[in-house]
């Protein structure tokens, strides 16, 4: 049954600040625990967190670094977040369902690809002079 307004005011519905960061983590930890790609993204984030410590980049280009890194976690989870309302939607295959899910993808697919140029332009040069 559907939660509406009063039900989120009666007792036991933790509504507090501090509870809406422990739903938060809950939903942290659903994406750590289900999403395959997130895997993947840790171990990526392992090994350009180990290249910029090999390399010692400056200032800027760690700030540049975790944008992106944050940008493609921020994007899985928001992604996981669209799946998830369309599986509640309709769990049938339905165009719009598949229009919903391709194009939450296609935002981590462009994300991706944004990525890869970054680390080009990044790592290119330290590479190149570590050579
Ligand atoms: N209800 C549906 N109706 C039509 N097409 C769907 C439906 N559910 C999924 N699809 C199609 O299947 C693809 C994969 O959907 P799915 O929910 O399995 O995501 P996924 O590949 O597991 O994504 P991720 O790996 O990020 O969890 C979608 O991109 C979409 O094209």
């Amino acid at each position: 049954m559907p939660m509406d307004s009063r039900d989120r005011n009666r007792k036991g519905y933790r509504g507090s600040f501090t509870s809406s960061f422990s739903y938060a983590f809950e939903g942290l930890r659903f994406v750590l625990r289900t999403e395959r790609n997130i895997k993947f993204h840790v171990f990526i984030a392992v090994v350009m967190i180990s290249m910029s410590l090999f390399f010692q980049i400056t200032k800027v280009e760690w700030l540049i670094l975790f944008l992106v890194i944050g940008g493609m976690f921020v994007i899985e989870i928001i992604n996981t977040a669209i799946e998830n309302v369309v599986d509640l939607v309709t769990e049938e295959f339905h165009p719009l369902a598949k229009t919903a899910k391709d194009v939450a993808a296609s935002a981590a697919l462009v994300f991706a690809c944004i990525s890869v140029i970054i680390g080009v332009i990044l790592f290119g040069p330290y590479i190149v002079a570590y050579l």
